[in-house]
């Protein structure tokens, strides 16, 4: 605060900063209810993760000045959430994992219902069922019991992997998963894909020269074959795709 500025001065800015953001947060819910109006929104659901990541990936290039980036990208996230559920709501299956669910409350906003499943199984069968809109699981990893690995296990024909969280972490994140719901995702201009491979036995390394571009997620080896989790641009023929999503960002907080 510089000397010739009084406390109450300050505040009466930031009154009237606040005013200005309220009357373009009413304006912005009124244009988001034409948008739910108006027939030019493709049927399916409400979320649009690629429109989200692309509006999201925007702002971050031009954010400057003292607001974190995170505090920037978690504003949006309950403004996100807002305008969903203005559009019909959604709901989430989560896990028994209290990691997880914080994850799915910082990403789809704390307004959004939670549903709680026993189980991995029984999460992605909410979505399948249409008990939830969308479900979080781990983000398959490297030494993950059997039980966890869901990926090897995922109906492709019926399921789809929409998002990779969380979208912003400066650096590697601690925990990260994958949402998983019925509609593909839209595109977000920087996506990618995450595929499925089997193939005959095949080293890491082999599977990483046969692929190059491709980040190898997992590769187990078992009885004679290579099953393996594969992250890149596009999917070679012969792979199972497992879903398309928005390249999270990685970079300063
Ligand atoms: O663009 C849309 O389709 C919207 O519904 C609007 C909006 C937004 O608030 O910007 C809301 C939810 C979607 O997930 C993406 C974007």
């Amino acid at each position: 605060m510089a000397d010739t500025e009084t406390l109450a001065g300050v505040r009466a800015e930031l009154d009237a900063l606040d005013d200005g953001m309220h009357a373009l947060l009413m304006r912005r819910a009124d244009a988001v209810a034409r948008l739910a109006a108006s027939a030019a929104k493709p049927s399916g659901t409400v979320l649009r993760p690629g429109r989200e990541a692309a509006i999201l990936r925007r702002l971050l290039r031009r954010h400057e000045g003292s607001l974190p980036r995170a505090a920037l990208v978690r504003i949006w996230r309950e403004i996100f959430a807002a305008s969903v559920a203005q559009q019909g709501g959604f709901s989430v299956a989560v896990p028994p994992d209290p990691a997880l669910a914080r994850l799915a409350a910082e990403h789809f906003g704390t307004g959004t219902a939670l549903r709680p499943q026993p189980s991995l199984a029984a999460a992605l069968s909410a979505v399948a069922g249409g008990g939830a809109a969308a479900a979080l699981l781990p983000w398959p990893r490297d030494g993950e019991a059997e039980e966890e690995a869901w990926w090897t296990r995922f109906d492709a024909q019926q399921l789809q992997v929409i998002a990779r969280l969380p979208f912003l972490h400066p650096g590697e994140p601690p925990l990260e998963a994958a949402v998983v719901a019925l509609n593909p995702a839209d595109s977000s201009g920087e996506d990618r894909v995450l595929f499925r491979l089997e193939a005959p036995e095949e080293s890491r390394a082999a599977l990483a020269a046969r692929h190059p571009g491709a980040r190898v997620l997992i590769a187990r080896r078992e009885a004679g074959r290579t099953r393996a989790l594969l992250e890149a641009e596009t999917a070679p023929p012969g792979a199972t795709v497992l879903g398309r999503y928005a390249l999270p960002e990685r970079g300063a907080a």
